[in-house]
């Protein structure tokens, strides 16, 4: 059961597959959902549609036969994005231990990523992948770090054992709540550090909104079970550095282009990509009521992308806040 299974064929999943090849994992199975894609890809040895320009080493079979994909697998990777999880997981008869690297709450259920695996394979053993990792640079070897969070001690070695390289270094902890709550909060406190930086509003703007974004992230995850400290570490805090000032985060370039005044339709309809921050915005930010927390830049976030603030409202109701003691 030496064999990785990633499922999911985007941009993250194959980058993913290619380090599982290049850390010596053994067969690696790439699914993609799309079965002339899966086949193009086979016979190209490339992603040309989400990871162009970069080989697939010769263990990796990418397919679309989901018998097959898992087919003596030992270990899953689960990076479908968030919304279309629950989905594609229906497709899968059964699934070894699992890694979910996908980073979003489901507008449908407000759910994090574990919990939509739980409620479709109830007691599997599981655990989150998370961290600030652009897939074309982990693709290209670059130097990166992640989390490998799980309550399941064996899982995260196992699993560390199997993906990790010099160049891939992970880390194992023991709160997923807390890193699926930075993951996903990452994205939408990116699209408000773009938008800032796009309407001009300046850099300090931008370092006091990831500031106190993370403070929304420690609020929320102490709320929901985990613990405040672990949005400070790789998912939280290492992914806000990358996402709120690396041109090539997809939420960040959302926010810019908002905040530049383009449409959210129209900058849409421009990407073949996934930009998570939008769908999980308003979810995230119901999670948040439910749980009690306030989430003031979530919910700008959320006002703008749903067209019931522009950025000058959005940006008057978080600066006119009453002031408050610092901290979480
Ligand atoms: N790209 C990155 O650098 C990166 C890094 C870390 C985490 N992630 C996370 O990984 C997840 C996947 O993102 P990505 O960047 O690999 O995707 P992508 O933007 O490269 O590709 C989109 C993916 O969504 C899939 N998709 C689109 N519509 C679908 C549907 N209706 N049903 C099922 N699947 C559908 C496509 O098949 C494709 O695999 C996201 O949660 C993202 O936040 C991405
Ligand atoms: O391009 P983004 O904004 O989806 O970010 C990709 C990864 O989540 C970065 O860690």
């Amino acid at each position: 059961m030496n064999k990785v299974a990633v499922i999911g064929a985007g941009a993250w999943g194959t980058a993913l597959a290619i380090q599982a090849a290049r850390a010596g994992a053994g067969p690696v199975a790439l699914w993609a959902r799309d079965a002339d894609r899966a086949a193009a890809m086979q016979q190209s040895r490339e992603n040309a549609a989400h990871l162009p320009g970069r080989s697939l080493p010769e263990e990796i079979e990418v397919t679309a036969d989901a018998e097959r994909a898992l087919d003596g697998a030992g270990l899953a990777l689960l990076v479908v994005p968030a919304q279309h999880m629950a989905a594609v997981l229906a497709g899968f008869p059964s699934l070894p231990p699992t890694l979910v690297a996908a980073k979003g709450v489901t507008r449908d259920g407000l759910r994090l990523p574990l919990e939509t695996l739980a409620l479709r394979r109830p007691g599997l053993r599981s655990g989150i992948l998370s961290g600030p990792n652009f897939a074309v640079e982990v693709a290209d070897g670059l130097p990166a770090a992640a989390v490998i969070a799980s309550t399941d001690a064996a899982l995260r070695e196992d699993a560390a054992a199997r993906l990790a390289t010099p160049g891939f270094r992970l880390y194992g902890q023991d709160d997923p709540v807390g890193a699926q709550v930075g993951g996903a909060a990452k994205n939408v406190i990116a699209i408000a550090a773009g938008a800032v930086i796009g309407a001009g509003l300046g850099e300090n703007a931008r370092a006091a909104l990831v500031t106190r974004g993370l403070s929304e992230m420690a609020r929320l995850a102490q709320a929901l079970g985990g613990r405040a400290e672990t949005v400070s570490g790789l998912s939280g805090l290492g992914d806000l550095l990358l996402t709120c000032t690396g041109a090539g985060s997809r939420n960040f370039s959302l926010g810019l282009a908002l905040g530049r005044g383009e449409a959210l339709a129209a900058i849409l309809a421009g990407r073949n990509s996934v930009t998570e921050g939008v769908a999980t915005a308003p979810a995230l930010l119901a999670r948040a009521d439910a749980a009690g927390v306030d989430m003031p830049i979530a919910a700008a976030v959320s006002a703008v992308l749903s067209g019931q603030a522009d950025m000058a409202g959005a940006m008057g109701n978080l600066l006119s806040r009453p002031r408050r003691h610092e901290g979480i």
